[in-house]
């Protein structure tokens, strides 16, 4: 079963993702972008450069996605595996998005996602780590181009329309909370998600 984790720069994303390891230590814990391999390099130099060409930036992002699917995703789900990923495509879809809203794409997101549509394997489980972008961009520093606030407020328009989308893949966890309480929450849904496969 492969489960992400999602929400802005700044949602605790990462905080969880640590503090799962130690609740399921049998699980596959992964991320993107991937920081094992010369794409997820290659996707950081694009981060950290703010005239970096959007559409180029996607393509990298999507490169490093099928790597990560070929060689960690796909493997461990063919062994059984629990698979965890912090972000994953949902990522793409909400910001790069976002950041080609006003490029020659006359739909970003669904343009997005029918390039994954041939190759990836969704999430059977999304857990949407939910924050203002105000707080997300305070928390998290706003050390790169993605992590204004404004900017987020646009991402997280997109993730709510993804979840509109497909309410049944999404659980929503208010991610305002202090931490042990979030984390209680997403151990409490991911106990329904594995008792309910
Ligand atoms: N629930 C929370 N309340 C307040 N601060 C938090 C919370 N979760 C994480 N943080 C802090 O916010 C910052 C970003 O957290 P992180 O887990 O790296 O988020 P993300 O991976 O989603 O960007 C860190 O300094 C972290 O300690
Ligand atoms: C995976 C992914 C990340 N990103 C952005 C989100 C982050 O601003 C940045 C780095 O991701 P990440 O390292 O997960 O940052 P954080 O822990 O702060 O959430 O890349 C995209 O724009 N598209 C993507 O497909």
């Amino acid at each position: 079963m492969l489960v992400t984790l999602e929400g802005l720069d700044g949602s605790g994303k990462t905080t969880v993702w640590e503090a799962l390891h130690d609740v399921y230590p049998d699980a596959v814990f992964t991320r993107e972008p991937t920081d094992d391999s010369w794409y997820g390099d290659a996707v950081n130099r694009a981060i950290g450069d703010d005239d970096a060409d959007p559409l180029a930036t996607l393509f990298l992002f999507t490169a490093d996605h099928a790597d990560h699917l070929s060689r960690v995703v796909r493997p461990a789900l063919a062994e059984g595996d629990l698979v965890i990923s912090d972000r994953y495509s949902d990522s793409r879809y909400a910001y790069q998005g976002a950041s080609l809203r006003d490029s020659d794409l006359k739909r970003p997101m669904e343009y997005i996602m029918g390039i994954h549509a041939a190759f990836t394997r969704p999430p059977d489980k999304t857990i949407y780590l939910d924050v203002d972008p105000e707080t997300a961009a305070a928390r998290s520093g706003k050390t790169n181009k993605f992590e204004q606030a404004a900017y987020l407020a646009e991402v997280r328009a997109n993730y709510e329309r993804l979840i509109e989308a497909e309410p049944e893949r999404f659980v929503r966890v208010d991610a305002t909370q202090p931490p042990e309480d979030v984390l209680d929450d997403v151990e409490a849904a991911l106990e329904e998600i594995l008792s309910e496969a």
